[in-house]
């Protein structure tokens, strides 16, 4: 795929650094073995003895210290082939008992050689709270009593919430506004509902054939699609006006014919809209009397801003005065910069709760977010938010007994685990797919999954075709179980009900994201919880949340591997038909090795798929050479040894000549990747970097980047696939 161009990966012969394979067991079986024969067919490998040393050590506590980050795992940068680390072997008597009697699990290969895991201390954070609801209704407010009728009813909402309340009144009153509240806490319907309000009492009454009133920005063709919803809602009893969503995917002739019969209120993302403003002769602004811009710091975060531009020049060139709307969950610099071109005079309304050191809700008369900055980013009171530490070789394991233990044992969850990249999410999905679902649906990925599974898997990011993306994105709305596995694509707007765990596996480039990831979960009042996963090398990004007052609890990793005890598919021979003992931590670290062992099975079964999970760990790699300047001393391509890292993409050696940019040796010297936000000056990496990134928000016309073509059934991961 284009975003790989450049790196290149030679298969590597070298023998695992992992494990000591037994005499005539020195490689694995090529094709996954069945499950009734799995058994017998495992690989032998020796059984590491419980009295065996401690395999995490607790001691280091987390450096306060932004530059100290000296774990094991840092200091061995990018070895790749760790032959002279190996684990040391057991004793001959424990070597023969285990060749003669035993499944020949050997679980140090996963559980020894791992950095040791720092301690996390919550640090007494006071988080920044806001109050969702309050008790005023919707009756108090001076609209249109069909519009009242269509919210209490329609919608079903009686009181407003504290956003709201604060943002209807100054929108009414005709006021430009930048908006800060949390996430969901229903910030859609403070500016839709107000626009309504005044584009059913226009003057003259609107005629289709008029054009755009409104224009909605959002980042993303879902969220384009969730807001014409809402939109499209709230004009029930105002038929006249109509609402239309421009947002890629759609064959561009079919969105002109739809502007030429005229849409009133005009959701678009800004990609999709600048290609029709350079190609479609009838769009006009003549009569827009609103610009809203939804998610308006992620708009300009991915390189939107010349699009921005474009946008507010032609708005500007063909109608004098509009109202202006700018809105997020967080506000940042770049906010500051968009507000500072496109709002007059505006208020700045920001909710915090009566509890905090401030009044709620404030409103001020300039447009100043720093202090909101400088305050931390709220987070919904009933979200739990908890951090696993886990050593790189040991990820993939816990995602899955993460995933096991929350959607196979308890059932009743909706989950959403973010990727750092496209090729992650379409590589983790086939091989979740394969591994925990035991082939069933596997074989048929694209059906849905029989009712009665619990464990069902979606994927969703920015290169899949539009109309799969849809179709995912209305069948995971829809569900009340399952699991997505997306990029950032979703982190921001969406509103997916009954969502209980977010699990972000790669962590976020920011703050601001880690928040908006993390908001897809507890919307509104509702419960939720959020697990982070770092490598001990990444532990410090705790203190970087703390810094923004963001306060998350630690949850041990051996808790969540502990879930593979109640899947006796993962069972080592060793304990028969033994009850398991519920606790007994050799058990578990011998479980989880027989579910890495699937894993790697399922990778090593063909040439494709081994070339598949090389590509996934290079966009992997990739996208960490992209996390920002003050994020680099912990997020830093130098503290990953790729051996590890290789393991929690299922392969059994790390690849060898990785990419002369990516594994450069360690000590020398590399030129500093381009980073996320500086997206402007037009270096041609940077250029191409911001492409990529910008694929999971684009117009889906312009880019020219491959897109995984939507799947055939029975479709198997290959790569043409992967080639798309
Ligand atoms: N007054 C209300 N009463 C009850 N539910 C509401 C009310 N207002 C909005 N909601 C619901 O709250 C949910 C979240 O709303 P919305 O998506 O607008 O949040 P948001 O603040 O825009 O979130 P984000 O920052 O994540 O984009 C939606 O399901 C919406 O229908």
């Amino acid at each position: 795929m284009e975003a790989d161009e450049g790196l290149i990966l030679n298969v590597s012969s070298l023998p695992s650094p992992y494990f000591h394979h037994s005499a005539g067991h020195k490689k694995f079986p090529k094709t996954l073995p069945n499950k009734d024969k799995w058994q017998t067919k495992v690989p032998k490998r020796k059984l590491q003895q419980a009295d065996e040393g401690t395999p995490f050590k607790r001691k280091r506590k987390l450096s306060a210290s932004p530059n100290k980050k000296c774990t094991k795992e840092a200091n061995i940068c990018m070895k790749g082939n760790l032959s002279s680390k190996s684990p040391k072997k057991p004793s001959t008597d424990r070597q023969n008992e285990s060749l003669s009697s035993r499944p020949f699990i050997k679980t140090s290969c996963l559980f020894k050689n791992n950095p040791e895991i720092p301690e996390i201390h919550r640090g007494g954070v006071k988080q920044v709270q806001e109050k969702v609801f309050t008790s005023e209704s919707f009756s108090q407010l001076d609209l249109h009593p069909h519009l009242v009728s269509t919210i209490t009813t329609v919608l079903k909402m009686s009181s407003m919430t504290s956003v709201q309340k604060e943002t209807i009144p100054v929108l009414l009153k005709g006021k430009d506004a930048l908006v800060r509240s949390q996430t969901g806490s229903g910030k859609t319907l403070a500016y839709g509902i107000p626009l309504v309000q005044s584009l059913q009492g226009t003057k003259s009454k609107i005629k289709r054939s008029d054009g755009p009133y409104a224009l909605i920005l959002v980042p993303t063709r879902e969220l384009a699609l969730q807001s014409f919803d809402t939109v499209q809602k709230l004009l029930k009893p105002f038929t006249w006006i109509v609402p239309g969503v421009l947002m890629g995917g759609e064959k561009r002739k079919s969105e002109k014919a739809r502007l030429r019969k005229g849409i009133n209120i005009l959701i678009s993302t800004p990609g999709r809209l600048v290609d029709h403003i350079k190609s479609t002769k009838c769009i006009h602004f003549s009569r827009i009397q609103w610009l809203i811009m939804d998610e308006a710091d992620r708009i300009l975060d991915m390189g939107f801003e010349k699009d921005v531009t474009v946008i507010l020049n032609a708005l500007n060139t063909e109608s004098e005065r509009r109202q202006n709307v700018l809105l997020s969950a967080t506000l940042t610099e770049g906010v500051t910069r968009l507000a500072d071109i496109s709002l007059h005079e505006p208020v700045s309304i920001t909710v915090v709760d009566e509890t905090w050191d401030r009044n709620t809700p404030k409103q001020e008369s300039i447009c100043s977010p720093a202090g909101v900055e400088e305050d931390g980013f709220a987070i919904p009171e009933k979200l739990q938010q908890h951090v696993v530490v886990v050593p790189s070789k040991l990820r993939l394991v816990t995602l899955g007994a993460f995933i096991l233990g929350k959607c196979k044992f308890e059932k009743h969850h909706k989950m959403i685990i973010f990727f750092s990249s496209c090729e992650q999410v379409e590589f983790h999905y086939q091989l979740l797919l394969k591994v925990l679902l035991g082939g069933q649906e596997a074989k048929e990925p694209e059906r849905l999954p029989h009712p009665s599974s619990h464990v069902k898997f979606l994927r969703l990011h920015g290169n899949m075709e539009q109309e799969e993306r849809t179709e995912v994105f209305q069948k995971f709305l829809q569900c009340k179980t399952g699991t997505l596995l997306c990029t950032d694509v979703a982190a921001r707007g969406l509103d997916l009900p009954r969502v209980t765990w977010i699990v972000q596996y790669n962590a976020p480039a920011s703050p601001a994201e880690y928040v908006h990831r993390i908001g897809r979960t507890a919307r509104i009042g509702c419960h939720g919880n959020s697990l982070l996963v770092l490598t001990p090398s990444e532990a410090e990004y705790v203190n970087s949340l703390a810094s923004h007052k963001i306060n998350v609890c630690e949850m041990k990793m051996e808790d969540i591997l502990s879930s593979l005890l109640k899947d006796d598919r993962f069972k080592g021979r060793q304990w028969g038909n033994k009850k398991s003992h519920g606790t007994n931590p050799q058990e578990v670290r011998e479980r989880a090795t027989v579910l890495q062992t699937e894993f790697e099975n399922y990778v090593h079964s063909s040439e494709g798929t081994v070339r598949w999970a090389k590509k996934a760990l290079q966009s992997f790699l990739r996208s960490y050479t992209t996390y920002p300047k003050t994020l680099k001393h912990i997020f830093h391509i130098k503290s990953l040894h790729l051996g590890h890292v290789a393991k929690s993409f299922g392969l059994r050696d790390a690849p060898q000549n990785l990419s002369a940019s990516m594994a450069a040796s360690p000590g020398k010297k590399t030129k500093p990747k381009p980073k996320r936000p500086d997206l402007r000056r037009k270096t041609p990496g940077k250029r191409r970097l911001a492409e990529i990134l910008r694929s999971e928000y684009s117009s889906g016309i312009d880019s020219g980047i491959s897109r995984v073509k939507r799947r055939k059934r029975h479709g198997k991961p290959d790569n043409q696939k992967m080639q798309s």
